[in-house]
């Protein structure tokens, strides 16, 4: 498809963490980590030029052929799902990625949501923010990191029961919530230099767990919902709803030192923590905090070193309100 008209837009989709302890598959927050695509389409008619190039995260390892790589691939899903067969020629993708890869925040999630956004741009097809959302579950199948990285802020959502002949096109699948959160609440991300795809984490969850699991669990989620937009908030609280028996320990055979980073560093010890968990399948640390960043950091890498993860790196991120964008330049 040759484009005549000359458009430069940009996409810009953040972060995540999934979770947050007890709400697996349930709860997302999007992160001041942004995934950008700067685009150029059309404008010299003659040319069929793709050209995708990279910088940051991911550059040298990710595929930048259509067909292949994540973000194309999902911009091919919605066009081809409104009738368009090919990305429109001439265009140009510069990808900026600061979302590490494999690591639990989000980055596959901000990939996905950029390239729907993206299919979406360059169909012109106009899409809404629920429909949307719909393609992005098609590809990432759970709702957390597309959901708050598409809307934006700290969201719960759940996935709508689908018959078979609803999965034939592409189904109204989803319905999510925007909570509240404290502003004054900040992420630290403590980030070991070793990846865990999510698929793999996935794959060591039971298939059924003990009724007393769940409903730990459950009685959690119920109140982490509320307690971390109330202000001040109550660490007591927050500290005990962020504890998990769902997926937290069957990943510790995948993250060296989980279970002492989340037992060890706690309240009691460190002024201003509020909560400590995975941060999605990991392996990141998420530690809510609202002051003493550095030295809550300081203790978890000091952990991972104890178990023989020499490197890692952590940042102090904000829960963003803003979501996903895509403005003409
Ligand atoms: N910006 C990107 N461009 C292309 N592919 C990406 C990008 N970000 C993530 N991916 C793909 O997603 C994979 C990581 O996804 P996943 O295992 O779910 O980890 P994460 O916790 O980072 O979401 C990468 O290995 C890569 O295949
Ligand atoms: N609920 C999912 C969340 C995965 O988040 P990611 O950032 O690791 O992709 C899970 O825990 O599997």
């Amino acid at each position: 498809m040759t484009s005549t008209t000359s458009r430069h837009f940009r996409i810009s989709a953040p972060a995540s963490t999934a979770n947050i302890g007890p709400g697996f598959d349930v709860l997302g927050a999007s992160l001041s980590l942004y995934l950008t695509l700067d685009v150029h389409v059309g404008g010299d008619s003659n040319s069929q030029d793709f050209e995708m190039t990279y910088s940051g995260e991911g550059a040298k390892d990710v595929p930048l052929t259509p067909e292949h790589n994540l973000i194309t691939k999902a911009a091919l899903y919605v066009l081809s799902a409104n009738g368009i067969q090919q990305l429109p020629r001439p265009l140009k993708i510069h990808v900026d990625n600061p979302i590490p890869l494999g690591r639990g925040l989000g980055s596959s999630g901000a990939a996905v949501v950029a390239g729907i956004l993206l299919g979406d741009a360059l169909g012109q097809l106009k899409l809404s923010r629920s429909r949307l959302l719909d393609y992005c579950l098609m590809i990432e199948r759970h709702p957390d990191n597309v959901a708050a990285a598409l809307v934006g802020g700290f969201v719960a959502s759940y996935l709508r029961e689908l018959s078979p002949e609803d999965m034939e096109g592409i189904p109204e699948s989803e319905s999510l919530l925007e909570l509240g959160w404290n502003k004054n609440i900040k992420c630290i991300a403590i980030v070991p230099q070793f990846k865990v795809a999510t698929a793999e984490a996935r794959s060591v969850l039971p298939s059924s767990y003990q009724r007393q699991d769940v409903i730990f669990n459950f009685q959690r989620l119920a109140v982490l919902t509320t307690a971390l937009g109330q202000n001040p908030p109550d660490s007591d609280l927050i500290y005990n709803a962020m504890q998990d028996k769902v997926h937290q320990p069957y990943r510790k055979t995948l993250i060296p030192g989980l279970p002492e980073v989340l037992s060890s560093i706690t309240p009691e010890k460190y002024d201003g923590l509020l909560g400590i968990c995975l941060s999605g399948a990991g392996p990141t640390i998420l530690a809510l905090a609202t002051k003493n960043f550095d030295a809550i950091a300081n203790a978890a890498q000091a952990v991972f070193k104890e178990h023989g993860i020499q490197d890692s790196f952590y940042k102090v991120l904000d829960v963003v309100e803003d979501g996903s964008t895509c403005v003409d330049l």
